[in-house]
């Protein structure tokens, strides 16, 4: 379906809205473009006769009617304009809620070679553009195009000479608009290109900040953000340029040669005596002229606003098509939490596995560690667990059920995880542990922070547990933020539980404390431990050794050290190291 279609389909959504606000401006356009007969008829009535000795008070009538046609005019074309914005907002929020969705929806490899700054382009700026360069341009074009044609037909009609000699504006109109396209098509997608960049530069910016600081890229990234800046500034002065040159003085200068030209011929007939219109006559012509000339202007504007958001609509509409995530609807029912990797391989690229025939079983209850150098697989594994990806061969169980098969939602409600650099979101500590800004259940919150040791950090807080939490905790030392992130899983009571190197940013006394909580927290629960740190892992059921995404050794500590392969290897090392 085309683009525009599709775009235009979206005004049905609120037709009640649409169908009063087309009402309200037809109405008004109308009564704007019929008041100038009533002056018409004043000059021709009482004004020519007030010059030949007639009444003042002649004129008060017309005058009152012009008024009041004026005055419901502009009321109801006011209605009309404020319910049309309306809609073109309600439409437009509508396409954001929907583009959020979708990204809420999307399976998280789109994210893999996307930047989020393009994403958030799509959902911010480009919805916006929609708003105002095709909702609203329409909304006007409807409105100019039907004055247009209306104020034709009136000069054909009061006029018909006038009305055919005005037919030839119709080419210039065309060779306007035409230069006016030119100009602009180039700046403008300039103006986009840059404007989707900018968001992207910022949003790396905001995220490597500390890092851009820390290996002294400030000037680079100064320069590069300058550049893009400059390319918006040339392309918006580009577009300043052809709407001053082409909307605007090519009509204006066009509007005063016709004038000009009826004026002479008026004039010319005038003097040779054989003058037949009217004063009023004369009025009405040159302001039904002026009038059309004005809505020349605009709508070479108008024109190619719509087919250049076209292009916006495409990307947005595009973006909306993404296939999102097909889920199960069936939840997961998981009792005892037996996990079972049975000859899982899986790639994120075809044809190049990052795990290969991963088998792997989790009694109840059991502690299983991943260990491996950088890259092995150790994450991939357990992106499989939470199914941010699912495998290309093989089947992952949990209590005997293959979790393809039931939704990711419910299969993640049963999992606490610990991430390497926990998130934080906006609210409290106590929203943040209860993951939850209204339901919160305070002594269960204050619990959960006292079992992982976090209590003496928030008794230093004025507002303990109802300390704000702002831009993902970065007031917090990452330590803070995983005792935090600890509670949090506490609360939630999972089955599983994945701790992906949860002890890695924690002081030698913090991690006392933390250690002592862990045992708590994988009480009953089938623990998964992505660790480098070795010294956290001895006493764990099984440690799988990862090595170019195969397990190449599995059993307990002290046999994996007595077999003397990589596990003894990189023990070794560490001790060396400590
Ligand atoms: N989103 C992705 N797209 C493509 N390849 C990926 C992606 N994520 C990871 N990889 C690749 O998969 C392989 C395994 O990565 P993974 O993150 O699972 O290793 P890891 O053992 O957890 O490493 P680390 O200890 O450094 O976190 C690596 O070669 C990595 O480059």
């Amino acid at each position: 379906m085309g683009i525009l279609k599709r775009l235009l389909q979206k005004l049905s959504l609120f037709p009640g809205i649409f169908g009063l606000g087309f009402i309200c401006l037809l109405l008004a356009t109308i009564l704007s473009d019929l008041s100038p007969f009533i002056l018409q008829k004043m000059i021709d009535g009482p004004l020519t006769a007030l010059s030949q000795g007639g009444e003042l008070g002649a004129l008060y009538p017309m005058g009152v009617l012009y008024l009041i046609v004026l005055a419901v005019g502009q009321i109801v074309s006011y209605i009309g304009n404020r319910v049309l914005i309306h809609g073109g907002n309600k439409v437009t929020a509508q396409l954001r809620d929907q583009a959020f969705l979708v990204m809420q929806q999307l399976p998280i490899s789109y994210f893999d070679d996307k930047p989020a700054g393009k994403i958030a382009t799509r959902i911010v700026n480009d919805t916006e553009t929609l708003r105002t360069q095709f909702y609203n341009s329409c909304m006007y074009l409807v409105i100019h195009l039907m004055r247009f044609f209306f104020i034709m037909g009136v000069l054909f009609t009061i006029n018909p000479m006038m009305g055919l000699l005005l037919c030839l504006i119709f080419p210039i109109f065309y060779g306007i608009q035409s230069l006016y396209k030119r100009m602009t098509d180039k700046p403008m997608k300039d103006f986009f290109d840059s404007r989707s960049e900018i968001n992207t530069q910022v949003n790396e910016l905001l995220h490597g900040a500390s890092m851009i600081q820390l290996y002294g890229q400030e000037e680079r990234v100064i320069e590069e953000f300058d550049q893009t800046t400059e390319k918006m500034t040339v392309a918006y002065d580009r577009l300043v340029l052809a709407d001053s040159i082409a909307s605007w003085s090519l009509t204006e200068f066009l509007k005063y040669i016709v004038i000009a030209g009826i004026l002479t011929i008026a004039g010319l007939s005038y003097l040779g005596g054989d003058l037949e219109m009217t004063a009023g006559f004369l009025f009405i012509n040159l302001n039904y002229v002026i009038q059309l000339f004005d809505l020349m202007a605009n709508l070479i504007r108008r024109l190619p606003d719509i087919r250049r958001s076209l292009e916006t609509g495409e990307r947005v509409l595009t973006f909306l098509d993404e296939k999102v995530e097909a889920d199960a609807t069936k939840e997961i029912q998981i009792d005892r939490a037996a996990v079972e990797f049975d000859h899982v391989t899986f790639a994120y690229e075809e044809g190049k596995p990052v795990l290969k025939d991963i088998s792997i079983q989790a009694c109840p209850g059991q502690t299983l560690a991943l260990v491996g150098h950088t890259g092995s697989g150790k994450s991939s594994i357990m992106n499989l667990l939470y199914r941010f990806y699912d495998p290309q061969e093989g089947e992952i169980r949990i209590d005997g059920q293959n979790i393809r098969h039931f939704s990711r939602e419910s299969l993640r409600s049963h999992m606490g995880i610990v991430l390497q650099d926990p998130y934080l979101f906006s609210g409290t500590i106590a929203s943040n542990v209860a993951m939850s800004q209204t339901d919160i259940d305070r002594d269960r919150v204050l619990d959960a922070l006292k079992q992982v040791g976090a209590l003496p950090m928030i008794q230093r807080l004025e507002k303990g547990i109802d300390h704000p939490v702002v831009e993902k905790g970065s007031a917090f030392s990452s330590g803070e933020r995983q005792l935090i992130s600890f509670a949090r899983t506490l609360y939630m009571n999972p089955k599983i539980l994945i701790l992906d190197e949860a002890t890695s940013h924690i002081d030698t006394e913090t991690e006392e404390i933390i250690q002592k909580a862990m045992a708590v927290l994988q009480k009953g629960r089938t623990t998964f431990i992505i660790a480098h740190r070795l010294s956290t892992i001895q006493d764990a059921d099984q440690i799988l050794v990862l090595s170019e995404g195969r397990i190449v050794e599995r059993g307990q500590h002290a046999d994996l050290i007595a077999h003397g392969g990589i596990y003894a290897q990189m023990q070794a090392i560490q001790q060396t190291v400590e």
